[in-house]
């Protein structure tokens, strides 16, 4: 099975990278010319992967015409630029494995649903996880879920992209396996500006179990199936992104914590939060099912430059309820 990966960033070049086990060839589509310069010549992504040497079997392009060819294609590029790429790709009935996590912007459209408009002849996959791209490009052990309706695409999947080190967990939910990745980088924020602004690990913790009520809550009203939200995909995500500073949702809502401006911190980042995008949708979307998200609403105000102790005073000030 031939490898096509779009999207040059630090989770597209460590999934070329797992692809690359063994000196397979796999085809690595960036946007930066500097990317491409750098995976070609160096070996290396520059920009966005630095330090991790990369398998010389990776060729990376600048051409999305060059992945017309591959037998599946890795779709990674940020949750709000998909469909755009996607929309200019030879994706044909080639399937897809989508990698983004998020929200779109103006339509509330998981990037599932985003990719079945753009490409509807191409089966879809859907894989996600605890996943720090570092580690997994250094080699460091990791599991994910790989969701697919379809069981024979998926055993090819994981069986081509399984290595000693990455280990993918069959699932046939990808409306859940899209929604815990989804959400879990808006409380991701949440939990930062609870590191940033100094609340303690109390708080931290409640954020966390408060946010998978919150995740489960909305992933239930959208179809999805509670043991993935419970999985590596939701849980296993959140759990992750919600306890470290290799975070960057984390991270900026760490800025935010320490009372930087969430619009500078946004302004001054190359790489992508996708927290921030999905936070406002998450919103809305969750609005229009009717289901309670305080969290997220929270993540949109301090988004919205509201000052962290009346976000968090209002927070504890919701009138008591059961668990
Ligand atoms: N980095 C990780 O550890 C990790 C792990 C799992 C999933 N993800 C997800 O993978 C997706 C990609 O994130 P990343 O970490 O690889 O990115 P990154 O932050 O490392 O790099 C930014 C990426 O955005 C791309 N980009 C910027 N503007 C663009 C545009 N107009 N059109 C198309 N692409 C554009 C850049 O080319 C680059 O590939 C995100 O949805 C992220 O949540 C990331
Ligand atoms: O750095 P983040 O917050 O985008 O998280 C990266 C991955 O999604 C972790 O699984």
């Amino acid at each position: 099975m031939r490898i096509g990966v779009i999207g040059g960033g630090a989770w597209g070049t460590a999934l070329a990278q797992v692809a690359a086990d063994g000196g397979q060839p796999v085809t690595l589509w960036a946007r930066e010319a500097e990317v491409v310069d750098g995976v070609n010549a160096d070996h290396v992504n520059h920009a966005f992967l630095p330090g991790v040497s990369l398998s010389a079997s990776i060729r990376a392009t600048g051409d999305l015409a060059d992945l017309s060819a591959c037998d599946a294609l890795l779709v990674v590029a940020p949750a709000q630029h998909v469909g755009r790429v996607l929309a200019e790709a030879p994706v044909g009935a080639t399937p897809l494995v989508l990698c983004a996590k998020g929200i779109e912007a103006g339509t509330g459209r998981l990037v599932g649903e985003v990719a079945r408009a753009a490409c509807p002849a191409a089966p879809i996959a859907v894989l996600s996880g605890p996943t720090f791209a570092h580690e997994v490009a250094k080699g460091l052990p990791t599991a994910v879920t790989l969701a697919c309706e379809d069981a024979a695409l998926r055993d090819a999947l994981a069986a081509r992209l399984a290595n000693r080190a990455f280990r993918p967990y069959a699932a046939t939910d990808v409306v859940g396996a899209e929604i815990g990745g989804a959400v879990k980088n808006v409380l991701a924020i949440a939990c930062g500006v609870v590191e940033g602004a100094g609340l303690g690990q109390n708080a931290r913790a409640a954020l966390i179990a408060r946010g998978f009520a919150e995740m489960t809550r909305f992933g239930l009203a959208k179809g999805a199936r509670a043991e993935t939200l419970a999985g590596l995909s939701g849980l296993g995500d959140l759990v992750l992104t919600c306890s470290s500073t290799a975070s960057r949702n984390f991270s900026l809502g760490a800025g935010i914590g320490r009372g930087e401006a969430a619009a500078d911190l946004m302004a001054n980042r190359r790489t992508v939060a996708e927290g921030a995008f999905t936070a406002p949708v998450l919103r809305e979307v969750a609005a229009a099912a009717g289901v309670d998200m305080p969290i997220t609403d929270a993540v949109c105000r301090l988004l919205d430059g509201a000052a962290v102790e009346t976000v968090i005073g209002d927070l504890l000030a919701r009138p008591l309820r059961g668990e």
